[in-house]
């Protein structure tokens, strides 16, 4: 179907079932193109949505599947004409590997919403080739879908910035949360969470975790500088903090009720879900009429504000807290994902790691 010109040959670590277990995988990438560049990938961060996915949980998947989405790399080639990039340059990219460039969202810099997005995993372009992820050894990649990564910053703390980060960053600017002293509560404190906030630290915010786990007080708080902590099963500390959040940013996985969290808002407060909880949660309506409140989702960021958002984080110092592994460890790095064993992302070590297979 497609000549060998218009092809790269790639490799990379693939699930085949529901059953989510991944195994070493050739494929074919399309050509570097005139926009493009080629990235030697170095590092991918593990998300959860890898795993969902995996494990075809949001009932979208379609098999062979490589995952990863949260990608740093050398650029190896750059099409001619590409201005953004050279080669030796050190790039990033996250969810989004095209969109039409032409629609309103595509327009304002909101690539993400565009109706034509394909993303970097489980999508498929135009010519019919299948979009694989970043557990694998070189991506090809349109030049606007791609970031620069600033000289000295770790590449694998900084990987899960593209995924995680971007999905944190995007609705605090957005939704106007990012705003010095104001009270941001961060349910979950996984990936997404942990990033969230360092951010929202980074905004001058006032920050509460609020997890199911009293165990991680001591880190959110003496780690990553949480002003607060809450245990999300204790009634009497959710009674005490009833109104008295101007946001909430909630990054769980799993099911989970909304409406304690609705009461932990003030009047007008907004409580932005950027999980992707299984099964989804059930909407407290009357508690919302009767404060004002609002629940919006909310997806990673466009390219525009990708960029700005790892420019931001290399002069903040953000990075993930990561564990890196090599890639043979996938499956049981998503074992540990599933039971919230990892401080906070697991990091896969590509290129030392990754070999083409026999
Ligand atoms: N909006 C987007 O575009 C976007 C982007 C990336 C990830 N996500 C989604 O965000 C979610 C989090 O991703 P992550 O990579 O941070 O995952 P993670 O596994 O690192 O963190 C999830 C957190 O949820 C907590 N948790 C799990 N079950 C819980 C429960 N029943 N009650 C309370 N807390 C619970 C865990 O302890 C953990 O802290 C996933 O659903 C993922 O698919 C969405
Ligand atoms: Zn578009």
């Amino acid at each position: 179907m497609y000549s060998a010109e218009q092809t790269v040959d790639a490799y990379g670590w693939a699930a085949t079932d529901s059953s989510g277990i991944l195994s070493p995988f050739r494929f074919i990438r399309r050509a570097n193109g005139y926009n493009d560049i080629t990235i030697k990938i170095l590092y991918c961060g593990i998300c959860h949505t890898d795993l969902h996915l995996a494990k075809d949980e949001l009932g979208m998947t379609t098999y062979p599947l490589v995952p990863g989405h949260e990608i740093v790399g050398q650029v190896t080639k750059v099409g001619r004409n590409v201005s953004k990039f050279r080669v030796g340059d050190k790039a990033g990219a996250g969810p989004i590997v095209d969109s039409c460039g032409k629609c309103e969202n595509c327009n304002e810099d909101q690539e993400s919403y565009c109706s034509k997005l394909k993303w970097i995993f489980n999508g498929q372009f135009e010519d019919g080739l299948r979009s694989y992820g970043g557990y694998s050894d070189k991506l090809v990649i349109h030049e606007r879908y791609a970031v620069l990564i600033p000289d000295k910053f770790p590449l694998d703390g900084a990987a899960p910035l593209l995924g995680a980060g971007s999905t944190v960053y995007s609705p605090m600017r957005y939704f106007g949360l990012a705003e010095p002293g104001k009270h941001i509560g961060v349910v979950g404190l996984g990936g997404l969470g942990h990033l969230a906030v360092k951010f929202a630290k980074a905004f001058g915010m006032k920050v509460t975790v609020i997890s199911t786990s009293p165990s991680k007080r001591n880190d959110a708080v003496e780690q990553l500088g949480a002003d607060a902590f809450l245990v999300s099963q204790d009634q009497e500390q959710l009674q005490a903090a009833m109104g008295t959040m101007d946001s909430i940013m909630d990054t769980v996985s799993a099911f989970h009720s909304l409406l304690p969290l609705v009461d932990l808002l003030k009047t007008n407060g907004k409580l932005i879900m950027v999980g992707a909880p299984v099964p989804p949660p059930e909407l407290p309506i009357l508690p919302l009429l009767s404060g004002r409140k609002l629940i919006a989702g909310s997806s990673c960021g466009g390219m525009k504000e990708t960029q700005e958002m790892i420019d931001f984080a290399a002069k903040h110092n953000i990075t993930a807290d990561i564990e890196v592994v090599p890639i043979d460890y996938v499956n049981t790095a998503y074992e540990r994902l599933a039971k919230n064993d990892v401080k906070y992302r697991f990091v896969i070590d590509v290129a030392n790691t990754l070999y083409p297979p026999l």
